[in-house]
């Protein structure tokens, strides 16, 4: 295939985050916020911060080659860790370490994990559409993986649509709009129209792949359709996401944002008849294999969730910053609420990172993570952090929703004011404090409240997903056959019967080798 990434996107590799800002300068797309149209959104005092997430990406991998690279089997060279097919369980630990590493340094969501664990479901799903099709799909998902790895670019997921009534099928949708579908095929390839929600990173990114959002049944089959789009396709418009608090980064100051340099992206993406060649289609109409697809795409993405441990590891240095300021440190139920956020943090962590060292070999060869830890990993994120969240709130006191503001600090009137009434332990100044004070606000109230809480509730799915997700594998007759035997009912458990019933989750827990 030819280099298929669109001018002005890098032709040569993107080697550091400066070089990916640079990178989407220039792109022309069509951008909406409050009712304008966004001329330059790396220059855009809203979109900057977001941009400046996902740059760390790129940094970490320049500073920590082994954490954040890896060699692309597809170029020979090194690339992102977001770009990477994982073949292993030690390939599927280290995005988690990755992605707490980065949840720390940036306290906000970076947006790659998206097309990350799109990629990764879509490898395993696509042969075995092949299989059993004879349908082309993989050679090509290997064609442009090759391509985004020439580029070392950003690819972001679509996946959620807007919906409408949730009680019904996309074809049995009043407007058959509100599920992106195929309004028209030709020998080259196909047209897309509709729209996808709250997307992730996706002004950010070079590419989007596109995907379905639930299970479809046969009348679906102009709904079932994925496909990879350069962001600068003709016929697609972004509506910037607005963020609790967005505005306090047009202000000029650098205490009141409360995190300056790095903030989340969410994005309504309209798709007006995008063309999409056939050489980046994906999947054209095999509903049945939607499912799969979801599935498989949700069993890494709720483990990826353990970003926000990261993101909580900010906030619990926070916490503990803001009892020192204030004085409070010493006492002990201070102590024991930061043994209890650390407590519920390393519980996302801990179930999100056995998901994936109990991953498992799909027939493509591509390392698929346990789905039933997975969904116990994005559970725990629906409640944890905001539990941390409240904890934060509790040690910081009530300044941290009634502070004046920056412009009032500065003033030199009442500013020193300010400096004398809102001072706390002498060894710190009045305005770390504030500082303090505000990053809290950010992460629990403001802006990157967004990516900690409500992505943590909704992103990957809402809580009840993964209800039906955990309900679904649970095993629930072994479990009983177990309880019956000890309890005198029934005899001994026949070890044959054993062996079969060890299929799915438990045939995981007890697999003693790789593989
Ligand atoms: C910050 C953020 C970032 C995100 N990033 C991405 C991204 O990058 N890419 C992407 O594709 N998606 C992304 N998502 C979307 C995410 O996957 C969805 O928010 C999630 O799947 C829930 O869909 P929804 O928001 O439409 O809520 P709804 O589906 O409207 O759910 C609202 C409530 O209704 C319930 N409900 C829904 N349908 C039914 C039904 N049929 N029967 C009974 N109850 C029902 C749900 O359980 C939930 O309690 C993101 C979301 C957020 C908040």
């Amino acid at each position: 295939m030819n280099d298929i990434s669109t001018p002005p996107l890098a032709r040569k590799k993107i080697a550091n985050g400066a070089e990916y800002i640079e990178s989407l300068r220039g792109r022309g797309l069509t951008i909406w916020l409050f009712g304008e149209k966004v001329e330059e959104p790396v220059d855009h005092p809203i979109i900057r911060p977001s941009i400046n997430a996902l740059a760390r990406t790129y940094d970490l991998a320049v500073e920590h080659p082994d954490l954040a690279s890896v060699v692309s089997p597809f170029t020979g060279e090194r690339v992102s860790r977001f770009l990477h097919i994982c073949t292993s369980a030690p390939d599927l630990v280290a995005q988690n370490k990755m992605q707490r590493r980065l949840g720390q340094l940036t306290g906000t969501c970076f947006q790659r994990c998206v097309g990350q664990d799109a990629f990764n479901a879509l490898y395993s799903v696509t042969f075995e559409i092949d299989e059993q099709y004879a349908t082309p799909y993989h050679a090509r998902l290997n064609a442009f993986l090759t391509d985004m790895h020439r580029g070392n670019y950003v690819v972001g997921g679509a996946m959620t649509d807007v919906k409408g009534d949730r009680g019904k099928a996309p074809h049995e949708q009043t407007d058959p709009d509100l599920f992106v579908r195929i309004v028209r095929r030709s020998a080259d390839g196909i047209w897309i129209r509709g729209a996808k929600a709250h997307q992730t990173g996706c002004i950010n990114s070079h590419w989007m792949l596109v995907m379905p959002t639930m299970r479809l049944g046969p009348k679906d089959r102009d709904w079932a359709v994925v496909g990879a789009v350069p962001v600068d396709a003709p016929g697609i418009t972004y509506i910037y996401g607005r963020q609790s608090c967005d505005t306090r980064a047009m202000e000029g100051g650098s205490i009141d944002p409360g995190n300056v340099m790095y903030g989340g992206q969410e994005a309504m993406v309209i798709f007006d008849d995008v063309f999409i060649p056939n050489e980046l289609v994906f999947m054209d109409g095999e509903t049945d294999f939607a499912a799969m697809l979801v599935q498989r795409f949700t069993a890494y993405h709720r483990r990826s969730y353990v970003c926000k441990s990261g993101v909580g590891d900010v906030l619990i240095g926070a916490a503990a910053s803001i009892a020192e300021m204030n004085g409070a440190d010493a006492a002990s139920h201070v102590k024991d609420k930061l043994v209890e956020m650390t407590h519920l943090n390393e519980t996302i962590y801990g179930t999100g990172i056995a998901a994936s060292h109990q991953g498992f070999a799909t027939k493509s060869g591509a390392f698929l993570a346990d789905d039933m830890l997975a969904n116990v990993c994005k559970h725990h994120v629906t409640k944890l952090p905001y539990d941390l969240g409240r904890i934060a709130q509790d040690l910081a006191g009530g300044l941290v929703a009634t502070l004046p503001s920056e412009q009032d600090f500065r003033h030199p009137e009442i500013g020193e004011l300010l400096k004398k009434y809102l001072a706390g332990r002498s060894t710190f100044s009045t305005e770390e404090r504030m500082r303090m004070l505000r990053l809290i606000e950010n992460m629990t109230l403001g802006r990157n409240a967004v990516g900690y809480l409500t992505e943590s509730m909704h992103g990957a799915g809402s809580p009840q997903a993964q209800r039906i997700e955990i309900g679904r594998a649970m095993q629930l007759e072994y479990k009983k056959r177990l309880a019956k035997a000890l309890a005198g009912i029934t005899p001994e458990l026949n070890p044959e019967e054993v062996v079969e019933e060890l299929g799915g989750y438990f045939g995981r827990v007890f697999k003693l080798s790789q593989g």
